[in-house]
């Protein structure tokens, strides 16, 4: 007699695996390669920016008291003492009706408050001495860009485990780190499993299909940030298996399996994590697709057992291996982000387990609306092309009617969230 799992809830089974307590590491690498890393520290300014008040505009560094009589009907000259471009500085400090001619970047002199611009001020020389004359006077602090406007130093600008964008570059560029601490990516070693499987480049024959899932889970891997370390496709033959899953652990940080998980006769996995003297965290879940996932603990590392089922590897790597390895880049939001969106179609399915239909959100007239993305089995390739989001359709319904709200995931996001179950 076939065993009979129990399944637990999918919070449980999140759970359980958050509780071994996967950390990160750290590593310095250049900044020419962080773009697209996870930082593994907060972000905090190590200087104020900028660090000099200087001119945002062409113009005269003034004395706005100076400029108060200005008017119309009234002119009022300054003799114009030095000239500064972006990265030069005057030693010279501004006396009454005195101006210095600044550039767009440049130091404010000492003793200027405030920028006329190059267009208001009508120039003129006599004697071998400039002059400057404008008919408009000007506020202290006009036209200023003030020391520290844009971070103070000390402040924390950016929280460790985000995802380093071009805006983040160039903060790292103005801060001044050449060498950037980030998350070092999380090994994971990968394995599919099945006698079925043919290579990509190999002809198709009767009872045999392409290995589709390695592929798709590398690209998951890359996707939530971690580094793929795939070691081919296995035969069902239990030793075979056993050795390569024993021998590569050494190898990895966590370990992603694909096939054999069920109760079939070729299903070996389970058997595996027996004879290693694996913990197995769980062997199901109330959920579909991905019900049969098995997850296993074994000297301090996951292994995750996915179904080989396309569909539902896809749902239990973005369910239980994603929010690992976006933890070990030091996130503090792991998991998927949840929202609500508008179901664009009826789905009559019932179901007791909760579902999660791979589905397009997009937006409708300020709206996030739903809708499935293709066939929903869990043997579906098809589907997951389109999909953006993981519809929740919970367990225990009749089905659902367009125009209901339901929850989604969003694949696609970088924000995501700290517990969403
Ligand atoms: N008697 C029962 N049978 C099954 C149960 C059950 O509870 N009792 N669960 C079903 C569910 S649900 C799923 S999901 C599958 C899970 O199967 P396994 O994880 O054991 O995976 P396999 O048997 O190895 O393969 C299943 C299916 O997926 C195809 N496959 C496998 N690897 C790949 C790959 N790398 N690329 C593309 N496709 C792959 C494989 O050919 C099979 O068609 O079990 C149900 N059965
Ligand atoms: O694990 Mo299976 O996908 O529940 O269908
Ligand atoms: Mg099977």
């Amino acid at each position: 007699m076939v065993e009979m799992r129990r399944p637990i809830t999918i919070g449980e089974a999140v759970k359980r695996i958050m509780d071994c307590k996967p950390t990160g590491k750290t590593e310095f690498i250049s900044i020419n390669e962080s773009f697209g890393r996870f930082l593994s520290v907060d972000l905090a300014a190590t200087s104020d920016v900028p660090h000099f008040t200087r001119a945002p505009y062409d113009g005269f560094a003034v004395r706005s008291v100076d400029t108060q009589e200005a008017g119309l009907d009234h002119p009022v000259e300054f003799e114009v003492i030095d000239h500064i471009g972006a990265g030069q500085t005057t030693s010279k400090v501004l006396g009454e009706k005195q101006a210095v001619r600044i550039m767009t970047g440049a130091m404010m002199p000492e003793g200027s408050d405030a920028v006329m611009m190059l267009e208001l001020a009508k120039t003129a020389e006599r004697d071998g001495k400039n002059y400057m004359t404008i008919k408009r006077k000007i506020k202290k602090g006009e036209n200023v860009s003030f020391q520290g406007e844009d971070a103070k130093e000390g402040e924390v600008l950016v929280k460790k485990g985000t995802l380093i964008n071009p805006g983040i570059q160039a903060m790292l560029a103005t801060f001044g780190y050449a060498s950037v601490p980030v998350a070092k990516k999380p090994v994971v070693g990968l394995y599919a499993t099945g006698t079925e499987l043919l290579g990509v480049d190999e002809p198709l024959v009767p009872g045999k299909i392409r290995n589709s899932n390695s592929y798709m889970i590398a690209a998951q891997i890359e996707r939530a940030g971690g580094e793929v370390e795939y070691f081919g496709s296995l035969p069902d033959d239990f030793d075979t298996c056993f050795e390569a899953v024993k021998n590569s652990l050494d190898k990895v940080d966590m370990l992603v399996t694909t096939g054999g998980v069920s109760v079939g006769d070729y299903d070996y996995l389970p058997a595996i994590y027996e004879k290693l003297g694996a913990e197995v965290l769980f062997n199901k879940v109330a959920m579909r697709p991905g019900s049969v996932t098995t997850v296993a603990v074994h000297n301090g590392k996951l292994l995750f057992g996915l179904s080989g089922n396309p569909s539902a590897c896809y749902v239990g790597f973005e369910l239980f291996t994603r929010p690992v390895i976006r933890t070990m880049l030091c996130s503090e939001n792991p998991h998927l982000r949840k929202e609500l969106a508008v179901l664009d179609t009826n789905f009559p399915k019932a179901n007791p387990f909760t579902r999660f239909v791979r589905s397009t959100v997009f937006f409708r007239e300020g709206r996030l609306i739903a809708t499935p993305s293709g066939l929903d089995k869990s043997n579906i390739v098809m589907s997951l092309a389109g999909a953006n989001s993981l519809m929740i359709l919970p367990g225990g319904t009749r089905g659902f009617e367009a125009g209901m709200e339901v929850d989604v995931l969003l694949l696609e996001d970088q924000e995501g969230s700290e517990w969403p179950w």
